[in-house]
């Protein structure tokens, strides 16, 4: 484990020694949290999400804070079902005006996870090997939630004062797109928000084993590309040669979306793309990053480009077009001859400064139908974009950064690199654009974390150090000249 520099006078080195030996505890607490399989793609389980936010509703009590669970309404589902959506925990902790405010966001949800798609341990069953906590939700995003709340009773129960005002929004939809959450934000932005200083996020990763602060992240459009054709599923033997069939076409249509190198298709989409400039150039090199190392998290031989310098940009700053599966498909081990009737093709692309998701949902809609038109196929094309997040991106001279900067020496002693995050966090603009708040994000998740992949973890030490890192946070927070 990462040792702890000396902060005697802040009080921080009691509470940095009460989280240590807290540590068993705070693990227990994270493996009945992961024990909830709160996964938010499937409107059938959002109960499990509604039980886990009435779980970490609890927790925020225990601590003392006011907890209201926001009703975001309904959502209109791809089928033309309604449903009601899971709701939004607001909280605030016993607040002292003359204190700075801070607003904590996170989610607990997580993605799908089943063992039979190759994890080595229950997902759902936080099991500790070589060090390492392994668990759907362990890092995204149970873990870093856990570690603020830890923070907070860490200072409780020394009874120390906290040194800023604390709010908390914790959402159970993030993984699904946070719908809902957007039209919250601007309905409570001249309450809730109103007295916040600074809002702050730890729902990303490191991308080595230095600490960063996060300033940007990419926006996602996702589609649904559906192609139905024939009233049922047929026999490919008795029907093939005679019918277009829907796979044919949607297979067609995904294949024109992207190149090998992964150049995307579609006409006009890298057009908006923000020009890379040359003191944005110069902030790639001295970025600790190391691609033998990364190739072996990955798992892969080689990538798409050579050079750090390449990959982190088109992790950070340029877009990229991932297609995710196929409803419908035939996709069970064995021989099944069949024609599927229809089929719905699921493909993302990541957006960068300075794309706009309606914009996008054009240029694709447009495209999809040109190339499906030349195919000169009866059957019916439906393009849909059921989620849609821009790209966030902070100034880094704000001061939260100065405050996050100092809590990364005091605990980890280095200063921390200022990265992107390639992955997004849907809320993120929206805040930004409807509170005009102060935003950073705080990782503490590691660059091998496995986020939505087989074996997702945390580290203890990440779990446990993040949790000192936080509250270090509120102190250093505390130190800045409040407005
Ligand atoms: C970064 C965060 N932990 C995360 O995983 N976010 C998801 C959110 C999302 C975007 N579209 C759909 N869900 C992600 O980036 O995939
Ligand atoms: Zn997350
Ligand atoms: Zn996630």
């Amino acid at each position: 484990m990462q040792t702890t520099a000396e902060v005697s006078g802040s009080g921080l080195d009691l509470i940095f020694k009460y989280i240590d030996e807290q540590q068993n505890e705070f693990v227990q607490e994270l493996k009945e949290w992961v024990a909830i399989p709160s996964d938010s793609s499937d409107p059938q389980a959002w109960d499990k999400i509604v039980r886990m936010l009435n779980v970490t509703a609890d927790k925020i009590k225990t601590l003392g804070g006011n907890v209201e669970l926001a009703d975001l309404g309904s959502q209109k589902m791809s089928n033309g079902q309604s449903v009601h959506l899971p709701p939004v925990i607001l909280a605030e902790l016993k607040k002292d005006p003359k204190k700075p405010t801070l607003c904590i966001y996170g989610h607990v949800d997580v993605q799908p996870a089943k063992k039979e798609d190759g994890w080595t341990t229950d997902p759902y069953t936080l099991t500790e090997i070589n060090g390492n906590l392994y668990g759907r939700g362990a890092s995204d995003n149970k873990g870093p939630v856990l570690a603020w709340l830890h923070a907070v009773e860490a200072y409780q129960s020394l009874k120390q004062e906290l040194p800023v005002n604390i709010k908390f929004i914790i959402e159970g939809m993030e993984e699904a797109g946070s719908n809902g959450l957007d039209t919250l934000t601007e309905q409570r932005n001249m309450t809730f928000f109103s007295d916040v200083d600074y809002i702050v996020i730890s729902d990303n990763i490191w991308i080595s084993k230095k600490p960063a602060l996060t300033y940007g992240t990419r926006g996602n459009c996702y589609f649904f590309v559906e192609v139905e054709g024939q009233k049922q599923d047929m026999h490919s033997g008795v029907f093939g040669g005679s019918i277009h069939e829907a796979m044919t076409d949607l297979i067609a249509l995904l294949d024109s979306l992207v190149e090998s190198s992964g150049h995307i298709l579609i006409p006009a989409i890298n057009e908006a793309v923000a020009p890379l400039t040359e003191e944005e150039k110069k902030r790639y090199q001295g970025i600790q990053f190391d691609l033998e190392v990364h190739k072996k998290d990955c798992g892969v031989t080689k990538f798409l480009f050579d050079t750090k310098e390449e990959i982190l940009q088109h992790r950070w700053r340029y877009p990229s077009l991932s297609i995710h599966g196929i409803e419908g498909a035939f996709f069970e081990t064995g021989t099944k001859t069949v024609i599927p009737r229809k089929v719905i093709g699921k493909f993302s692309i990541r957006l960068v400064p300075n794309m706009d998701p309606s914009e996008v949902e054009k240029q694709v809609t447009e495209y999809l139908h040109k190339v499906f038109a030349e195919r000169n196929s009866p059957n019916q094309l439906k393009v849909t974009m059921p989620i849609s997040a821009k790209p966030w991106l902070a100034d880094v001279s704000d001061p939260q950064f100065v405050a996050g900067r100092r809590a990364v020496q005091t605990v980890f002693g280095v200063d921390p690199d200022l990265i992107c995050e390639g992955s997004t966090i849907p809320i993120a603009r929206n805040f930004q654009d409807v509170t005009g708040k102060s935003i950073m994000m705080l990782p503490i998740g590691g660059a091998d974390d496995g986020e939505h992949s087989q074996n997702e973890k945390m580290s203890r030490s990440s779990y446990i150090q993040g949790t000192k890192l936080f509250a270090a946070f509120f102190y250093e927070l505390s130190q800045l000249p409040h407005k």
